[in-house]
C-alpha cells in the first residue's frame, strides 16, 4: 500500500524532500511506499528542477489539504498564513502533518497540537529545528528520562554562516548575507536570521520539549547579530574568544521562586538569544559556517551535543522525509494509530520564566573615552559601586581620537551591571559604549 503525500511547498526544502521520495533506491525500503500525490505551489510557471504532472501541481492548496486520498500533508510553505489555516484544515480532515516551519510552531504550536490530539494525528518537525540534524526525536526519545539543566546551541545556519566568514575573512556583512540567501540558508524575509527571531522560535520549541511546558515567543530575550563588529569580533579574538548567536535555555535557580506551575514542569527557565563571547576552547565555539550545534546537558547523562548542517536542501529534506517515514511506519503497523505518547505532544502549561536582569554572566564591553589620565580608574569606581568585578580591563588603542578601552567582567547580575553602565555613561570622559556583548 502506498502512503499519499500532500506536498505544500516546492522551494529549497520541497525539492530536496521531493528528490529523496523520488530516488529511494539504496534508502529504507518504506520509502517505496510513499507517493507524492498533489504538489502545492504559487507559481505554475517557474521552472523546477523536479518535474511534476499538471494533474499533480496546483496552486489550490486549500484542495491538497482536504483531499480524501491524502494521509500526510507535508507543509514546506514557511510563513505564518496560510501554512497556519493549511495545517489545522488538514489536521480537520484528519490528516497527519510534517512541517518544517518552526515561526508557525512557535506561534501557533499550542493550537495544532491541541487540534492534532484531539483528532489523532500527527505533527512532527524535526526539521524545524537544526535542519537536518536529529534533536526533536532525540529530546523526546532518547533524551526523556533526563533531567535537563539546559539547552544551549547555534541553531541559526545563515548567522553562523555570515560571523564564520566575517571573522576568518573579514568579509563584509551585506556580501556574506546574500550568498547566504543564495544558498538557500536564509529565510525568506532574512530579518529573521538576523534579528535572532529565526533561533528565538527555534529555542522555544526545544524548550518546550526539553523542560515539558509551552514556552510564550514574547517571554524570550532576543537580540540578533547586527551590532555585531568587525572590531568587536577582532578584540574577541585578541581575548581567547569567538563571537557567536547563541539560543540558551536553563533552569534558573531564584531565591523567591514562585510555586511551581501544575504537571510537574521547571520552575523557572532563562531563556535568551543574543551574540556571545564563547571562550575558544569551548566545544560550541568550533561550529562554523552553515553547521549548527546542540549541547544538552542534563541528569544523569551530562552533556551530549548534537552537531551537523542546520539548513540547505538536501540536509532539512533529511529531516522532512524521516518524520515522513516515521509516519507511515505507524500508519503501518498500527491499524487505528492512537497519540503515540512519546510522538506527540502532551503539556498544556506554560513555563515560568526568570527576568533578564536576574540572569548571571559575564559581559564584554568597549568604550570610547577621552584618553584623559584616570580614566580607567573611574571605570573601575563605577563598576565597583555595583558590585561588579572585572576580570579584565585594557586600553586596546586609539579610534577616531579617542582612547578604546575594553573591559570584561566576572560573573554578575545583568541588573547590577546595567546599573553600572547607567552610571558609567554619566562620565564625562565616557563619549559612547558601542558595544556590550555577553560573555558564556
Ligand atoms: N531553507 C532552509 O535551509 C530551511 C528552511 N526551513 C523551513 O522550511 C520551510 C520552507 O523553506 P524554503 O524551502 O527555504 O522556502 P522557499 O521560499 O524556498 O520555498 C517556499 C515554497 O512554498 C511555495 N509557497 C510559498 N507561499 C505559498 C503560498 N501562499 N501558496 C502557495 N505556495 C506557496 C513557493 O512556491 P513557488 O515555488 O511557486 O514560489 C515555494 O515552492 C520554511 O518554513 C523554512 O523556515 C527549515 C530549515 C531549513
Ligand atoms: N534560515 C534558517 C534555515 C533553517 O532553519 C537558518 O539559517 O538556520
Ligand atoms: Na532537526
Amino acid at each position: 500500500m502506498a502512503y499519499k503525500l500532500g506536498l505544500l511547498g516546492l522551494g529549497t526544502v520541497g525539492t530536496g524532500t521531493a528528490q529523496i521520495i523520488l530516488d529511494s533506491l539504496g534508502r529504507h525500503p518504506l520509502l517505496q511506499e510513499l507517493e507524492i500525490h498533489r504538489v502545492g505551489v504559487r507559481n505554475l510557471d517557474k521552472p523546477r528542477q523536479v518535474t511534476f504532472s499538471a494533474d499533480q501541481l496546483t496552486t489550490d492548496l486549500e484542495s491538497i489539504v482536504i483531499d480524501p486520498d491524502i494521509d500526510i500533508v507535508v507543509e514546506l510553505i514557511g510563513g505564518l498564513e496560510p501554512a497556519r489555516s493549511l495545517i489545522l484544515t488538514a489536521i480537520s480532515h484528519g490528516k497527519h502533518i510534517v512541517t518544517a516551519n518552526k515561526a508557525v510552531i512557535s506561534r501557533y504550536g499550542n493550537e495544532i497540537f491541541d487540534a492534532a490530539n484531539a483528532k489523532g494525528v500527527y505533527v512532527m518537525l524535526e526539521a524545524a529545528v537544526g535542519g537536518g540534524i536529529p534533536v526533536i526525536q532525540p529530546l523526546k526519545e532518547s533524551l526523556g528520562v533526563n533531567r535537563i539543566q539546559s539547552v544551549m546551541g547555534i541553531i541559526n545556519g545563515t548567522t553562523n554562516y555570515i560571523l564564520t566568514r566575517m571573522q576568518t575573512e573579514g568579509a563584509d556583512f551585506a556580501d556574506v548575507l546574500a550568498d547566504a540567501q543564495r544558498l538557500g540558508y536564509a529565510e525568506a524575509d532574512p530579518t529573521a536570521d538576523v534579528d535572532g527571531l529565526d533561533a528565538a522560535d527555534k529555542i522555544a520549541i526545544l524548550a518546550s520539549l526539553a523542560f515539558a511546558g509551552r514556552i510564550k515567543l514574547e517571554d524570550i530575550h532576543c537580540e540578533g547579530i547586527r551590532q555585531v563588529s568587525a572590531a568587536d569580533i577582532a578584540y574577541a579574538e585578541k581575548l581567547g574568544f569567538t563571537i557567536k548567536l547563541l539560543a540558551i535555555a536553563k533552569r534558573q535557580s531564584s531565591t523567591t521562586p514562585p510555586a511551581p506551575p501544575p504537571g510537574g514542569a521547571v520552575d523557572r527557565l532563562s531563556i535568551r538569544v543574543h551574540p556571545t563571547l564563547v571562550p575558544k576552547t569551548h566545544p560550541l565555539a568550533s561550529i562554523n559556517g552553515v553547521y549548527n550545534a546542540i549541547l544538552v546537558e542534563g541528569e544523569p547523562l551530562g552533556q551530549v551535543m548534537f552537531y551537523g548542517p542546520g539548513a540547505g536542501s538536501g540536509p532539512t529534506a533529511s529531516a522532512v522525509v524521516s518524520d515522513i517515514l516515521t509516519i507511515a511506519a505507524i500508519l503501518k503497523t498500527e491499524t487505528e494509530p492512537i497519540p503515540h505518547p512519546l510522538l506527540s505532544c502532551t503539556h498544556q502549561h506554560y513555563c515560568a520564566i526568570a527576568p533578564m536582569e536576574e540572569l548571571v554572566t559575564r559581559f564584554y564591553t568597549r568604550f570610547l573615552t577621552n584618553d584623559t589620565p584616570g580614566v580607567i580608574g573611574h571605570l573601575g569606581t563605577s563598576f565597583g559601586n555595583h558590585g561588579v568585578s572585572l576580570e579584565s580591563i585594557v586600553q586596546i588603542g586609539m579610534r577616531d581620537n579617542q582612547a578604546e578601552i575594553v573591559v570584561v567582567t566576572h560573573d554578575v547580575s545583568e541588573g547590577n551591571f546595567l546599573n553600572a553602565l547607567a552610571e558609567i555613561r554619566q562620565l564625562d570622559a565616557v563619549m559612547s559604549i558601542p558595544s556590550v556583548l555577553r560573555v558564556l
